[in-house]
């Protein structure tokens, strides 16, 4: 059965505090960063990732980078990574439920990070250059991939990873739920597949679709960065024990119903600073 995403009263529960909660209650999330001057996508999806409402994020960046990230930081933690062994070492602390990689990341540091964060086993969300980088030899990837990831290609990143599929979808042989639901089958995690509709199948075959169009159209989503702020809510709400495929849905819905809240104007920095009101107004 194929779901259509709207607000249900289930999402809406699971995404209240409750009042006898503390942070570690929801979690925290780490978001790699990388090089200097690249810094901005991950500081969005870390943003987003608080704003969803994750007890603690934590951007983990080059060194060379401190100090560009510490000048845009405040809620979101800080610190150094410089190599995978260290992320390894990161997973002694059993709190840290849930990781991001991938917005602006670089090639290079992908390529080393990606299999080191996989192997923790966390909730993780892997987009952009985590995607990218594996172009030319997805095989280390699709190894290593478990079933609490989710991918969240757009159309260009899916045709790197999955060409076939992308080539049948775009020649009109298959449909963009059936490419995105043979994906997930064949990663073994879940994937979501971007655009104005967005479709979401997890390995088990849930299938998901959000179809930003009519009254629910959100066409100032086209700015770049936007993915970005996407992959911080689904990193949040996993960091806070949504499954990843309703992390997905529920981040996808939000993302969306957030761009409707601010309206025209719409850059990817005002998404997760309209959350609050969004809270608000579906009564949370
Ligand atoms: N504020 C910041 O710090 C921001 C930082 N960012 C960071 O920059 C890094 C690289 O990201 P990017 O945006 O340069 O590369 P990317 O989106 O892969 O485009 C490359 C090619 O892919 C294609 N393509 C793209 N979209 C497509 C679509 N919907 N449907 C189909 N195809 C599509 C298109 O190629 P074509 O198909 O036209 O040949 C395009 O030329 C990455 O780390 C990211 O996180 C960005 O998030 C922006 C905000
Ligand atoms: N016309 C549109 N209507 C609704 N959503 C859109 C539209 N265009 C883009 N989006 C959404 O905006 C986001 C863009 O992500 P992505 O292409 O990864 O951009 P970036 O890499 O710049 O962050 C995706 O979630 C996509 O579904």
């Amino acid at each position: 059965m194929i779901r259509q995403i709207t607000l249900t009263e289930t999402m809406r529960a699971a995404l209240r505090k409750g009042v006898e909660d503390h942070k570690f209650s929801h979690g925290h999330a780490l978001v790699l960063a990388g090089g200097p001057g690249r810094g901005g996508a991950a500081r969005l999806a870390a943003r987003a990732a608080l704003r969803a409402g994750a007890g603690l994020v934590t951007l983990a960046c080059p060194q060379v980078s401190l100090a560009e990230n510490a000048a845009h930081l405040t809620a979101v933690m800080l610190t150094a990574l410089p190599d995978a062994y260290t992320l390894r070492g990161m997973f002694a602390d059993t709190r840290l439920n849930a990781l991001c990689l991938g917005p602006g990341l670089g090639a290079p540091r992908a390529l080393e990070m990606v299999p080191g964060a996989l192997w923790g086993r966390r909730a993780t969300v892997l987009d952009a250059d985590a995607l990218t980088a594996f172009e030319h030899d997805p095989g280390p990837l699709f190894n290593a991939l478990h079933d609490k990831v989710v991918l969240t290609p757009h159309p260009g990143e899916f045709r790197h990873l999955f060409p076939d599929l992308a080539r049948a979808w775009e020649a009109g042989e298959m449909s963009k739920i059936e490419a995105t639901s043979r994906a997930a089958v064949r990663a073994g995690c879940t994937v979501l597949l971007k655009g104005h509709e967005t479709v979401i199948a997890s390995a088990a075959e849930e299938i998901a679709v959000h179809s930003a169009t009519g009254e629910m159209a959100a066409p100032w989503l086209a700015t770049a960065g936007s993915g970005d702020v996407l992959a911080g809510l689904i990193v949040g709400l996993m960091a806070r024990g949504h499954s990843p495929f309703e992390a997905a849905c529920s981040g996808t819905w939000l993302h969306a119903a957030a761009a409707r809240q601010f309206g025209p104007g719409l850059i990817a920095e005002d998404l997760p600073d309209a959350l609050p009101a969004l809270f608000r107004d579906i009564g949370l």
